[in-house]
């Protein structure tokens, strides 16, 4: 079976996030890097944006909801954000990695990665 996906790279967002005190009254950079089950054979057959899943629409959402959340955990964001996309996109799949640069400054990058919907 064919899974066609749009993606999302990179991209960096400023947020308040953390479990501790410190964290509660600084933003902190997520990047987050996103796919999405997307069946680009009808957007391609008319090269028309109206039924493309529009990269750069989802971009400017997930940087609205980050502009919002409050949350302490990485979990929490990517559960929360999956949710939201998929229900205003109309996303049946995607697969969400949530990277906290800087988190444990002996790594490069940690975080979280979720699946969610049916491919
Ligand atoms: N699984 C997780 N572990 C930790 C998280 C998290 O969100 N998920 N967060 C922290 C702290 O906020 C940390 O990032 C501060 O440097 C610790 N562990």
């Amino acid at each position: 079976m064919n899974l066609d996906k749009v993606f999302i790279e990179g991209l960096e967002v400023d947020t308040v996030i953390g479990v501790y005190d410190w964290e509660r009254g600084i933003r902190q950079c997520l990047r987050l890097d996103l796919e999405c089950g997307w069946d680009v054979r009808a957007p391609a057959a008319g090269d028309e944006l109206a039924c493309a899943l529009d990269y750069a629409a989802v971009a400017a959402r997930i940087q609205a909801f980050a502009g919002e959340a409050r949350f302490q955990l990485v979990e929490t964001f990517a559960e929360r954000l999956a949710g939201v996309l998929m229900a205003e996109f109309g996303i049946a799949w995607l697969r969400l990695r949530l990277t906290k640069p800087g988190a444990v400054p002996a790594a490069a990058g940690v975080g979280v990665e979720i699946e969610r919907g049916c491919r």
